[in-house]
């Protein structure tokens, strides 16, 4: 990006603002959350005070040579950062340094019995098994019989706004949705992502679809997915999903797994979207890849090359989320008419956010749209989860 002037990388440093209550108050209500989810031993109730206190007024401690994912964390500035408060390192990547600490605290990377026990996994399950999720699977009854062009817009719509079901972002925001100005969206690319992704019957091209949330987001993506692939739109699809439990609510193989089986299991026109799921991912036209720097604390222009040459050869990549969003633009408070295209111009092929605006990063938004959203809500709009964008370079 030669023309575009940088702009400082948010930290957690300054009390008042969103990051800083992430790492104040969100992450302290995270551990509570996890400890009362499960019946952890003595060592695992010790270790997550230890995280506690080290996470709220401690600094940033080195990794056991041992560990499994040292030598990762090692590239991605573990060392650059030792010693440090995590108020005062990059909060992307205090953010990501704290689920990583959260799941040794709990035993997941073992060994040991809680090896593999994902501590978010009761909160995803309830959410999946809620009454909601039963009247939007019920709703797609009434879908099948629309025109596919509407059943196409409605279903990425549903994959967008699905994006308010983020479990982290709910424990800071209740009520953000009760609250809210008139939700809308904020930017508009979905005529350049539909011709991107070419005519109906004739596609042959990848997608690849960068997951968020589990449960309530992941079923309509996976819907998505299954429409593309039925309409011909696209020959296959790749699902980037995290290597391991991450920012709560983020999308596993297990979670992929469980939403299929909701799916299958919904009857109607669900169950047939979930069988189609099913043999395309038997047959290899749906794929699933969980690549450690999904799990990563740094933005996507860092990026290792075996991703870039994934996304180059991609049709089209669809980031979904806003923390996949804040990678993909480097988390910095960017000016917000800032151009998309600019900030994401090393991005090595075609690339589309999806995302309800639950951070203050923003950017590809007009003069007129940021003067009318400061002028009615402040700074509210940026983080309130009340509003959405679909970009496309
Ligand atoms: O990526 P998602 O699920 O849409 O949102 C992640 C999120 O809840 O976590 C961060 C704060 O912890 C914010 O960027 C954002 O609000």
């Amino acid at each position: 990006m030669p023309d575009t002037p940088t702009a400082p990388v948010l930290l957690g440093n300054e009390p008042g603002s969103f990051p800083h209550s992430v790492l104040a108050e969100r992450h302290p209500a995270i551990i509570k959350q996890v400890r009362e989810a499960f019946p952890y031993a003595p060592e695992q109730h010790r270790a997550l005070d230890e995280l506690l206190a080290n996470c709220t007024e401690g600094t940033i401690e080195p990794l056991p040579a041992d560990a499994h994912d040292r030598a990762n964390w090692d590239d991605w500035g573990l060392p650059a950062h030792t010693g440090r408060s995590w108020f005062d390192v990059p909060w992307l990547w205090s953010e990501s340094w704290f689920y990583r600490r959260l799941l040794d605290a709990v035993g997941y990377f073992g060994p040991g019995p809680w090896q593999g026990i994902d501590p978010f996994r009761p909160f995803k399950l309830a959410e999946l098994d809620a009454p909601e999720t039963d009247e939007e699977l019920a709703a797609l009854d009434d879908l099948a019989r629309r025109p596919a062009g509407e059943q196409a817009h409605a279903l990425l719509h549903g994959s967008l706004w699905g994006n308010r079901a983020d479990l982290g972002f709910r424990l800071s925001a209740e009520g953000a949705r009760d609250t809210a100005a008139v939700p809308g969206l904020v930017a508009d690319d979905s005529d350049r992502l539909w011709s991107l992704l070419g005519p109906t019957d004739r596609g042959t091209g990848t997608l690849c679809l960068v997951a968020d949330n589990a449960g309530r987001e992941l079923v309509p993506d996976l819907l998505l997915i299954a429409h593309l692939l039925a309409d011909g739109r696209i020959g296959g699809a790749v699902l980037h999903v995290k290597p391991h439990p991450y920012y709560v609510s983020d999308a596993t193989t297990a979670d992929v797994v469980d939403a299929l089986r909701r799916l299958t299991g919904a009857g109607g026109a669900a169950a047939a979207y979930g069988r189609r799921l099913w043999s395309a991912l038997s047959d290899g036209r749906l794929t699933l890849r969980a690549h450690p720097f999904s799990a990563a604390p740094l933005p996507y222009a860092e990026m290792p090359a075996d991703l870039r040459a994934e996304f180059a050869a991609a049709t089209l990549t669809i980031l979904k989320g806003d923390l996949n969003y804040r990678r993909l633009v480097g988390d910095r408070l960017w000016a917000p008419t800032t151009p998309f295209a600019d900030v994401t111009a090393y991005f090595p092929g075609p690339v589309a956010a999806l995302r309800t605006l639950k951070s203050d990063v923003i950017t590809g938004l007009d003069a007129r749209t940021e003067t009318a959203l400061n002028a009615a809500e402040g700074r509210r709009w940026r983080t309130g989860g009340t509003h959405a964008l679909i970009q496309v370079a």
